[in-house]
């Protein structure tokens, strides 16, 4: 099977003996989250269509003074469906098929925000290092052919849209950025969220073709809570988490595009992290499959040129402030995990553990402000 193994979950519920299985959960994911029912006709929907489907709940506590905000949210992490070398608009005329047949049963599943995976309308071309077509995908966010697209999906299933493109910016020379537009359920666009850190890793050639973000760490208000984008590498970096939490966001969407040889054991560890870091919820999506190039290119480590980037093994999950987690979707496979959470437990965390209370923040804003100094001279204390 490419890619191997076909998730984590699958290899432990066969292989951990079942008297020892809930404990071995419980230590690995803390507390169980509650699978979710849903809809016989998504089920069988998800089937027919060829993907993954898979639902769990996050509970909080009932509360006196405010009522439950329950929200369902929508992951989706697919393969490219044609070859890298299809026609520009054919390829992306068939990710957007393969998108609203997904949304399609998103919405059956009453989700209410649904995410993307990183850059989903193209490729994950940036490995080439090659400029055409690759940057023949890259669109307006505000009114190019997949915000539009997209635009229909939030009206006719009343859902905001987190939409992760190649973004071409026509009021600044054309300049290309990596970028998540959100689109509100009444179908406006309320803003995009460009990608704040990019990778100089492996084969992520992506600073050939695009700058570090420049809109910051904005938080949008939406129907359903208020919602945060940070984009792939930006989850290495426990600051960039802190600053949209700090601004307010409820719900942290990762969309990102890597694969098992570089970055797999990061995966369950870093966004989970930020949950609870942050007292919000955080849900990181992988893309999935090997994507093939015609033209080899090289890693510049004096390896053999190669036509792929590696295998992106999917795993796509959410994690509550609580700590628990839900298990990923398939290493493989295309899949929707369709998640509810009561977004009180941000709060309910926060009142337990305190971490927003007893951060220090104002300590290490003048330490940091000292350490990017040219000048700075490091706090070493020696004999
Ligand atoms: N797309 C992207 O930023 N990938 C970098 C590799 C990683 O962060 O795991």
């Amino acid at each position: 099977m490419a890619g191997g193994l076909e998730s984590l979950e699958s290899c432990l519920e066969q292989h951990i003996p079942p008297e020892d299985l809930a404990e071995v959960k419980r230590i690995l994911y803390g507390g169980e989250a509650r699978k979710l029912n849903l809809p016989a006709a998504a089920l069988s929907a998800a089937q027919e269509r060829d993907f993954e489907l898979q639902g769990y709940g996050f509970e909080a506590a009932p509360e006196q003074l405010r009522r439950p905000r329950i929200v369902r949210v929508g992951l989706v992490q697919n393969k490219i469906p044609l070859p890298t070398d299809t026609a520009v608009a054919v390829q992306v005329a068939a990710l957007h098929r393969r998108i609203e047949e997904i949304v399609e049963v998103a919405a059956i599943c009453g989700v209410n925000i649904v995410c993307f995976q990183e850059a989903w309308t193209m490729p994950f071309a940036f490995c080439t290092r090659e400029k055409l077509p690759w940057t023949e995908f890259a669109e307006s966010a505000e009114d190019g052919p997949t915000t539009k697209f997209c635009q229909e999906l939030a009206k006719k299933y009343n859902m905001v849209v987190v939409s992760p493109i190649l973004e071409r910016d026509e009021i600044h020379g054309g300049t290309l950025w990596n970028a998540a537009v959100v689109i509100s359920n009444s179908g406006a666009v309320l803003g995009k969220s460009r990608k704040n850190h990019i990778p100089r890793v492996g084969d992520f050639n992506e600073s050939t073709y695009y700058m570090e973000g420049n809109t910051g760490h904005p938080v949008f208000q939406t129907q359903f809570g208020t919602i945060a984008v940070n984009i792939c590498y930006g989850r290495h970096h426990p600051l960039n988490w802190l600053m949209f939490s700090m601004n307010g966001a409820e719900i942290i969407f990762n969309p990102s595009a890597t694969i098992g040889t570089l970055s797999e054991s990061l995966w369950p560890i870093e966004a989970r992290n930020a949950a609870i870091a942050n007292h919000c919820f955080t849900c990181p999506i992988n893309r999935v499959g090997t994507e093939y190039y015609k033209n080899a290119f090289t890693s510049g480590d004096g390896g053999k040129a190669h036509h792929d980037l590696g295998h992106f093994y999917g795993s796509s999950y959410v994690a509550a402030p609580d700590g628990s987690r839900t298990p990923g979707l398939s290493r493989t496979q295309d899949g929707l995990l369709v998640v509810e959470m009561d977004l009180n437990l941000c709060r309910q965390v926060s009142d337990k553990w305190n971490f927003k209370m007893t951060g220090r923040y104002e300590m290490y804003a003048d330490k940091l402000t000292e350490a990017v100094q040219p000048y700075f001279i490091p706090n070493i204390i020696k004999e």
